[in-house]
């Protein structure tokens, strides 16, 4: 397996995937019914995998193919084999030990095993300790008996689960010598090999049309008593020995570490949606020209109205900020996670504190992006074709699943908390957290100072942090643990909030400080990092000054200098988005190819609705008749 860089990664997409046979040809899905749609994302899907095995990729390469862009292309209404790829392979690889690898990891990659991950029940998503589903073991027949003990214990959600996997890791709560041991994971058969008809004991379906990826094939999964054998159960942090007896695993959340991996990935992949949604925008706001006529005669092309760049520009500056500190997320998780496999755990907390904020946060920018995105196309950003409304039901998709914002932000609080009060472990060198032991900086704002920015950012995550930290503490003196945390969850969203945008922020500052053979480009890095620094600070223009040490008049100063820093951006907007280096097939929008032929693609798109086939569809007449009768 040889690994590529990015752009040699894009040449190797642009070969292998746009023109694979079995990809190449692409159909519009909007008319087709819902198992219309399913047979042929899933068609699509199963190419995709195949390739994926031929070419050998590794895990990046992987994450580049079955991310937002390349899928969009693919597999257009959600892919079938997403939480196969992204969720279930991941967790074997990382929670079955060395046996169990060898025993199944052949017929995963030869296709014979397909599988999801059914952790989410009816009643129960987000408090995964409050799982019902149990796996009680019987050491007489060294089995494990899995039941769903009434309908709201239902596994609903699993992507793939509804008509396409044959295998599940079901997360259960083990029972063995009589006692509960919490929540573990178990591969279950759940559909015949051959036949793929349900095994017995085993009721499973798909659940439902739903905002978007109507193709994910999301299902639900009850089990009555189903025997599986004690080597199903992934014993590579807890066992479960013949006799019954049970070996703790090293790490008290090790087998929550698929969810890490997805958040990482997550919070990577909804940039792509972004700036897919920022070049369509992009080039439509140049196309477009709507008002009175200027000077030259012409009507004004939409971008140069400045509401439309406040519309628009930051988010492009946005797509460059995020993609730097997702991608030093990436790498963090890549380093952490050998570190644990090796057996050391000490900076797990912390990689779980920044993959759920920075999951939680830029799910959150990005869907509210893409919405401003969609407005700024006006009546046509509502089309369908113009993709963004898919792109949108994507994005706010990441807001809820693999751990909804609020409540992976406040996992992020409780680290930060626990680091404002000493009462956690100190923070490893090169930690996020070390400025929350360190005095405040006080370099004093400036507009037009990068810096300054930085330091008042981090002076608000301060500010945040301490300030609900020390709320937190008064109420521990007066009320029980759990009333006191719910007093203060609003800051506490809030502080762990402030904190990822510092992330973010000094993630950029080291990219704009690296050394560039051009110095074009340098200039253009520090150009997109003061406006999403003047951008974040009037959006949060209130922090700023309890916080951040601005005063009004720096308040004001500030959102002048944003409009003039975006006039600044204006120009440079085309071939900013251009970099993104997205080929129209894979943007798949009628407003946002790169020849601007709007007008042209959306009566082209138009041709395609079945009501268009005759001048007077029948249904017309049929519909009249039944209203007269
Ligand atoms: C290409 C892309 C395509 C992408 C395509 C993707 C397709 C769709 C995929 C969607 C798939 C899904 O949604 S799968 C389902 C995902 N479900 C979720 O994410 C559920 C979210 N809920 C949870 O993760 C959990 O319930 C928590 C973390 C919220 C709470 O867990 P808990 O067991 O109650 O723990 P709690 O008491 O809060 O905390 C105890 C201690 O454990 C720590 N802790 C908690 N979790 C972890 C963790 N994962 N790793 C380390 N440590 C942890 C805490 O910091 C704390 O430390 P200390 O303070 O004691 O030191
Ligand atoms: C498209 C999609 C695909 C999915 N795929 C999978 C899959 O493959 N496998 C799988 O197992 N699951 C999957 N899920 C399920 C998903 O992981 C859960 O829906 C998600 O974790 C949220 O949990 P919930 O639905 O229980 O939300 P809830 O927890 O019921 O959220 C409702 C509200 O309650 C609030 N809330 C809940 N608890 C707290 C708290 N402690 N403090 C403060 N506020 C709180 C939330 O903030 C939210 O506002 C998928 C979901 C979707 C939408």
């Amino acid at each position: 397996m040889v690994s590529r860089n990015r752009s040699q990664v894009k040449d190797h997409l642009g070969s292998k995937v746009l023109n694979h046979p079995e990809l190449r040809n692409t159909k519009a899905t909007e008319y087709m019914s819902h198992e219309e749609k399913y047979r042929y994302n899933l068609s699509r899907a199963t190419a995709m995998l195949k390739l994926i095995d031929e070419e050998g990729m590794d895990v990046n390469e992987i994450s580049k193919v079955m991310s937002h862009t390349v899928s969009g292309f693919t597999t257009p209404d959600g892919n079938p084999l997403a939480v196969h790829q992204v969720m279930f392979v991941p967790t074997l690889m990382n929670q079955a030990d060395d046996d169990q690898v060898s025993r199944w990891l052949g017929d995963v990659f030869n296709g014979t095993i397909v599988g999801t991950y059914a952790q989410t029940e009816l009643s129960h998503g987000t408090f995964v300790r409050g799982l019902r589903t149990t796996a009680t073991y019987d050491p007489a027949s060294r089995t494990f008996d899995l039941h769903t003990p009434d309908v709201s214990a239902a596994k609903w959600w699993p992507g793939g689960l509804g008509t396409t996997a044959n295998h599940a890791v079901v997360m259960a709560q083990l029972y063995t010598d009589g006692q509960p041991r919490g929540i573990h994971p178990f591969m279950v058969a759940i559909r015949d090999r051959e036949t793929h008809r349900p095994l017995p004991g085993i009721t499973v379906g798909e659940i439902g049309p739903k905002l978007g990826q109507n193709t994910l094939n999301n299902g639900y999964l009850l089990f009555d008593h189903v025997k599986v054998p004690r080597e199903n159960m992934l014993m590579r942090n807890a066992r479960v020995n013949e006799d019954g007896s049970y070996t703790k695993p090293s790490h008290q959340k090790a087998s929550y570490g698929t969810m890490v991996f997805t958040r990482v990935a997550i919070a990577l992949d909804t940039v792509d949606a972004l700036q897919i949604a920022a070049t369509i925008a992009a080039r439509y706001s140049i196309v477009r020209r709507q008002g009175e006529p200027r000077d030259d005669g012409q009507e004004p092309q939409i971008i140069d109205y400045q509401t439309q760049q406040l519309k628009v520009l930051p988010h492009i500056a946005a797509c460059y900020v995020l993609r730097a500190s997702t991608a030093r997320l990436w790498e963090h998780h890549t380093h952490v996670t050998s570190e644990v496999r090796g057996g050391d755990t000490a900076l797990l907390p912390e990689l779980h504190a920044t993959a759920c904020c920075l999951k939680a946060l830029v799910t959150q920018d990005c869907s509210e992006a893409i919405e401003a995105l969609r407005l700024s196309c006006g009546g046509h950003g509502y089309m369908t074709a113009s993709r963004l409304p898919a792109l949108y039901a994507y994005a706010t998709a990441g807001a809820t699943y693999e751990g909804e914002n609020t409540v992976l932000l406040l996992q992020t609080a409780r680290y930060l908390v626990k680091q404002a009060g000493g009462s956690h472990a100190p923070p490893a060198a090169g930690s996020a957290v070390t400025y929350l032991s360190r005095p405040a900086d006080d370099t004093p704002f400036a507009v037009g100072s990068p810096a300054a920015y930085v330091a008042a950012v981090g002076r608000v995550a301060r500010g945040r942090v301490t300030e609900v930290a020390a709320a937190l503490q008064a109420d521990r003196q007066t009320m029980p643990e759990a009333d006191a945390w719910n007093q203060s969850l609003v800051q506490l969203v809030a502080a762990a909030l402030a904190h990822g945008r510092y992330f973010v922020v000094r993630e950029f500052a080291e990219v704009v400080s690296q050394q560039s053979s051009s110095r074009a480009i340098q200039q253009m890095l520090q150009l997109l990092f003061s406006v999403y620094l003047a951008h974040a600070v009037s959006r949060a223009e209130g922090d700023f000054i309890t916080y951040g040490g601005l005063t009004p008049s720096d308040i004001r100063l500030n959102r002048r200098h944003l409009l003039r820093l975006l006039a600044e951006l204006r120009p440079h907007m085309i071939p900013l988005t251009d970099a993104f280096d997205l080929p129209d097939r894979l943007i798949n929008s009628t407003l946002g190819a790169w020849d601007g032929d709007v007008y042209r693609r959306m009566f082209e798109q138009a041709s395609h609705s079945p009501l268009n086939t005759d001048e007077v569809p029948a249904s017309f007449h049929q519909a009249m008749l039944r209203s007269k009768l």
